[in-house]
């Protein structure tokens, strides 16, 4: 790879990694959920730290699978360029089986007979490699990587946002840990709830048309949203913290516990109805 702009770098290492990815789960298949995990997070977490190194010597990087003292080094907090990357987003659903027809239970996106999304392996697709450049107070540029649905959205070349016309809409929350708000938010805006893993294909999802809001609350970190928050805004959607607030990345504490992305006609109903809920 030769230097190029930081919007290209983000997207090439973000493919890449999630290439090599698919590729770790083809060879070692579905047996060892754990041991698949692990080798995910590592492999994809060297691939990327060592590639950045080589691209881009002088800037700091904040990785979810940095050491403790790597995360808390000072320099980071200094620095005016910081790649802050999740290597596997979606950690639990790169491990998993597609759930298939008949398999019964309550069925979610990616366990939906006709779903558009199979990987080759039969592998869940709703997991993400982040890449995300945070410069002198902002994110500047990010790419989110959906091996197994053969896509990368790029803020070198932003998706083009649906539109919402109306009516009802649908809400992505987590498979696992949804916030317990979210089931009254959404009798109370006239939307349904779309379980998905990953905050990077949630949002993603937004952005391609699958759902129209992702509203998390209860903990995450500045890893699992700065890549896919700077496509989203990159695209003209709305993102924030669920208060309105700003997203604010690069912080001593990498915790960035509550999100709202949406369609921006949906913004407003969603922050009100979220600041109703909660008084
Ligand atoms: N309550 C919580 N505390 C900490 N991290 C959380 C969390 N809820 C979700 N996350 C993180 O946010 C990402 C998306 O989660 P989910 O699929 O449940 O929406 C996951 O990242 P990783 O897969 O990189 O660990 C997950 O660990
Ligand atoms: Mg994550």
């Amino acid at each position: 790879m030769t230097i190029r702009d930081d919007h290209a770098v983000a997207a090439d290492l973000a493919t890449e990694a999630g290439e090599r990815l698919l590729r770790v789960r083809d060879r070692m298949g579905f047996g060892d959920p754990s041991a698949l995990r692990a080798e995910g997070d590592r492999s994809s977490h060297v691939f990327l730290m060592e590639s950045l190194a080589r691209l881009r010597p002088s800037d700091s990087i904040l990785s979810e699978e940095a050491t403790r003292e790597e995360r808390l080094d000072p320099r980071r907090l200094s620095a005016d360029r910081v790649w802050i990357v999740d290597p596997l987003d979606g950690t639990r659903e790169f491990s998993e089986r597609r759930a298939g027809p008949g398999s019964g239970g309550l069925r979610d996106q990616d366990g939906a007979e006709g779903s558009a999304t199979t990987s080759p392996a039969e592998g869940r697709s709703d997991w993400a490699v982040h890449v995300a450049l945070w410069e002198r107070g902002r994110l500047a540029a990010g790419a989110v990587a959906l091996p197994a649905q053969g896509r990368t959205l790029t803020t070198a070349d932003p998706p083009k946002r649906p539109t919402y016309d109306g009516g009802r809409f649908r809400i992505a929350v987590s498979r696992t840990r949804p916030p317990e708000f979210v089931q009254k938010l959404a009798y109370l805006v006239g939307a349904d709830l779309v379980p998905i893993g990953s905050a990077g294909a949630k949002i993603s999802a937004v952005l391609t048309g699958e759902v129209e809001a992702y509203v998390h609350a209860g903990g995450q970190y500045e890893w699992d949203s700065a890549a896919p928050v700077a496509v989203a805004l990159a695209a003209g959607a709305h993102a924030s913290r669920i208060d309105g607030s700003e997203l604010v990345y690069n912080q001593a504490d990498p915790s960035l516990p509550d999100i709202l992305v949406s369609l921006p006609e949906l913004a407003a109903s969603l922050l009100a109805g979220i600041r109703d809920l909660h008084r």
